[in-house]
């Protein structure tokens, strides 16, 4: 075997492929690889990521036309399959569209290639532009720490990093840094922005900022403003909450409701009450415990009104009478799942590795688990909030998942009918257009699927796809009417709201049409020649083929970016209207 570049990440191509690897992610495997060398370098692991991405789009072509190109090639009779996958990238996906060094697998498709190429341009003009991406490019997302610091200071800091910056990068550009319209606390930057704002930047490793996804946000986000009636006063409860986004963020939207409480509210039978919230935040494995520790230090200060207090246990086995959890009124239940959601995941794609039984046997255990820790959550007696979330796109994990705990615990209930859980459309996203299913195994009625939320990385969305649910006791009163509850996010930033503006601004490296290969030997330096250089939008003249895949693969994203562009700006203008209608009527009836 020759001593090619790509051994090492084709070996842990294989092993997370092979059934054995015992559904460890990539992270793990990586992690437990070589430690007292140094184990993977980072080009590694990039390599392993993009390969694992592709592999759906490589059997794709490979199996078209009853699988000619897989036989041709001989995947399945080579050794080392996941050596073949990683070439097969980087010929057919990667920046320079070529195999570097030698070896017989290397001939093996390099024979093929043009075939190849034509494949893969025949398979993205017929998916659209996600299919052939390098990976899909989401906003570069940053959460404000409100704990330590504010918006404006963020902004300006980010403002002022930008103008240093020489590059000619699109974040350079004025006016590109957003308020997201969902999340009060979450600024929006161009995908681009990632390359200066990462988790080696002064303004994360020291807390101000956390690199946290969109979707994943909603969670807290649900828990603290899904209802008018704040949830202050009280402690939490986050079930599995390692490595600690959540819980972070719940501390610091919790805590600035304080903030937002008129005077008088403050106040009990005349003494100023020292609001004091805890987040118990359980995590079973001791390794994330200590992340979740670590993190919680950084990103709480101990001066805030809510401190988080993390326990190494498994959530499963507390129990919801222990008076340490008596003032405890909401839980987050953000529990293990496939990660089937998370766009730009390697171990999303694992998926093809398994039969088609080996995967649904997985949902089914991550499911069964996830229901079990529901009903669990539903049990504390006391609580009359949960949020459950996954940032899995499969019903059983979801839609299936709600249903059944609802049924079930419901049932079992003999108290009072004020004491049943039922799924409450949380105030704090009501113009959030895509909603949850109803029907199918999960039962939900319409009504009940409106309530939840889901999110699609894939469909439009800009963020990794996830779910979101939201359940009350039927005591619990809302102050307000919620159909009219307008968007909650204040922005009084001299900033726009991000509508979608950098949808279309991504840079899609396309699969490039081969040459010919004029012969064996010369077949690599024209490959060499001709692909030592990407095709992107706009800067090469392409082929008559290339062009209608373009042509048609930008038609698409642009009619999706319109399509969710349009969507975000009726629902938002839908609920601002709301709002200063509310606000006239109240100003009227003081009148009054
Ligand atoms: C999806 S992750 C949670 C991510 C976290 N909410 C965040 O946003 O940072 C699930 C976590 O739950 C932990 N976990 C799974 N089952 C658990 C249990 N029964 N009790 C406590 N923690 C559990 C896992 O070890 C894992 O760290």
């Amino acid at each position: 075997m020759s001593s090619s570049p790509y051994q090492e990440p084709g070996s842990i191509v294989n092993e997370l492929l092979s059934s054995k690897s015992g559904g460890r992610g990539l992270k793990s495997i990586i992690f437990s690889k070589n430690k007292t060398k140094g184990g993977p370098n980072k080009s590694t692991y990039a390599t392993v990521c993009k390969t694992m991405q592709h592999i759906p789009a490589i059997n794709a072509v490979l199996n078209d036309d009853g699988g000619k190109l897989r036989k041709a090639i001989g995947l399945d009779t080579v050794h080392n399959k996941g050596l073949m996958y990683v070439m097969l990238y980087e010929l057919l996906f990667s920046k320079y569209k070529s195999i570097r060094g030698g070896g017989k697998l290397k001939r093996m498709i390099i024979k093929h290639q043009t075939a190849l190429h034509e494949g893969v341009n025949a398979y993205v003009s017929e998916h659209g532009a996600a299919a052939g991406k390098t990976s899909v490019n989401f906003p570069r997302y940053a959460r404000v720490n409100i704990l330590q610091s504010s918006i404006n200071d963020m902004v300006k800091m980010l403002q002022e990093s930008f103008a240093k910056t020489k590059s000619e990068k699109p974040f350079d550009k004025a006016g590109s840094i957003f308020v997201d319209a969902h999340v009060p606390d979450l600024l929006v930057l161009h995908p681009s922005a990632s390359s200066f704002l990462h988790q080696n930047d002064e303004a994360v490793k020291s807390g101000n900022i956390v690199l946290q996804d969109k979707s994943s946000c909603f969670s807290a986000l649900v828990l603290a403003r899904g209802n008018s009636t704040a949830p202050v006063n009280c402690d939490f409860i986050d079930a599995c909450a390692a490595p600690g986004n959540k819980t972070t963020h719940l501390a610091a939207l919790v805590s600035s409701l304080y903030n937002d409480l008129p005077k008088s509210k403050k106040k009990k039978n005349g003494k100023k009450t020292k609001p004091n919230s805890t987040i118990f935040a359980f995590e079973r494995s001791s390794t994330r415990h200590k992340i979740l520790k670590s993190r919680a230090d950084t990103l709480v200060p101990t001066s805030q009104k809510v401190a988080v207090e993390p326990i190494l246990g498994d959530f499963l086995k507390s129990n919801p009478k222990d008076p340490q959890f008596a003032n405890v009124r909401g839980i987050l239940l953000d529990p293990s799942c496939s990660g089937s959601g998370i766009v730009n995941s390697p171990d999303r794609c694992r998926d093809g590795r398994n039969t088609k039984e080996d995967k649904a046997k997985r949902i089914q255990s991550l499911s069964n688990f996830q229901l079990v820790a529901l009903k669990h959550a539903m049990s504390f007696p006391l609580v009359d909030r949960i949020v459950y979330s996954t940032c899995s796109v499969h019903d059983e994990e979801n839609e299936v998942v709600v249903g059944k705990a609802l049924s079930e615990i419901n049932e079992t209930m003999t108290d009072s009918d004020e004491d049943h859980w039922q799924l409450v459309s949380p105030a704090c996203l009501r113009h959030w257009p895509r909603r949850g299913k109803a029907g199918g195994a999960g039962g939900l009625s319409e009504t009940q699927a409106s309530c939840l939320i889901r999110t699609d990385g894939l469909d439009g969305d800009e963020t990794n796809g996830f779910f979101v649910s939201y359940f009350e006791r039927k005591r619990v009163v809302n102050t307000e009417d919620l159909e009219t509850n307008g968007t909650h996010v204040v922005n009084d930033y001299n900033l726009p709201f991000y509508e979608g503006q950098f949808a279309n601004m991504n840079i899609i490296v396309e699969p490039k049409t081969a040459a010919p290969a004029p012969s064996k030997s010369k077949s690599d330096k024209v490959a060499k020649k001709t692909d030592n250089k990407p095709t992107v939008r706009g800067m090469h003249a392409s082929t008559p083929k290339q062009s209608d895949c373009r042509k048609l693969e930008e038609k698409i994203a642009k009619k999706k970016a319109k399509k969710l562009a349009w969507k975000q700006k009726q629902a938002l203008q839908k609920s601002q209207r709301l709002s200063e209608k509310k606000s006239k009527d109240a100003v009227n009836s003081s009148k009054k």
